[in-house]
């Protein structure tokens, strides 16, 4: 499911790099200071777990990571297409932000895109279960969750009041393509790819 795409900056039309191999996409990010990890759950989880049994399934690696990265709280947040507050939530994270702690999210279910924007190119990485991508404190990005929305992911914080982000003012978002979930599963469909 995860797939990485480079942009020059300035042509968000022909991208520079498309690789679907996660050690080449943790390569890449690794050199813009993005972690990227594959991670899978201690024991098997049921589509539309509740919170509890999320951080249940994946205690083991939330466990390691909030111990190593000194994360103080983790929560649960699933969005789908029957939410009425669904168009809403996807508008809020689509303007190019920045937050004062890393931005730390596992991915259980469905899939979205993140989009960093480094010095001079954009990396969107479209992240599916069992991935998990920290951005950096002070990164410009964005994330699409896509039309329909659909995922579940873990989110780690280190600040007491949860989620906080600055908006850069930049209006970039508007000129990269918006993620669309189902051509995504299409073409690792057409690949032979789970
Ligand atoms: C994948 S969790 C929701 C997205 C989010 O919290 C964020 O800040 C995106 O940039
Ligand atoms: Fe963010
Ligand atoms: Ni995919």
């Amino acid at each position: 499911m995860s797939h990485l795409t480079v942009f020059l900056e300035h042509d968000a039309q022909r991208p520079e790099l498309t690789t679907s191999d996660p050690a080449l996409a943790a390569a890449h990010l690794a050199h813009v200071g993005v972690l990227f990890e594959r991670l899978q759950p201690d024991r098997p989880l049921s589509p539309g777990a509740d919170a509890e049994a999320v951080l249940a399934a994946y205690a083991a690696p939330v466990a390691r990571l909030r111990e190593a990265r000194r994360f103080a709280s983790v929560d649960v947040i699933r969005v789908t297409p029957e939410m009425p507050e669904a168009a809403a939530l996807r508008g809020k994270f689509l303007e190019e932000h920045t937050h004062d702690e890393d931005e730390a999210r596992l991915f259980v279910e469905g899939a979205g895109a993140f989009f960093i924007h480094t010095a001079d190119r954009v990396i969107r990485v479209v992240c599916g279960a069992g991935d998990l991508l920290s951005v950096p404190a002070g990164a410009p990005h964005w994330f699409d969750m896509g039309i329909p929305p659909r995922f579940t992911a873990i989110r780690f914080f280190t600040r007491p009041d949860g989620w906080v982000a600055q908006p850069t003012g930049n209006p970039i978002a508007a000129r990269f393509p918006q993620f669309a979930p189902k051509s995504c599963a299409a073409s690792q469909a057409e690949a032979g790819l789970p």
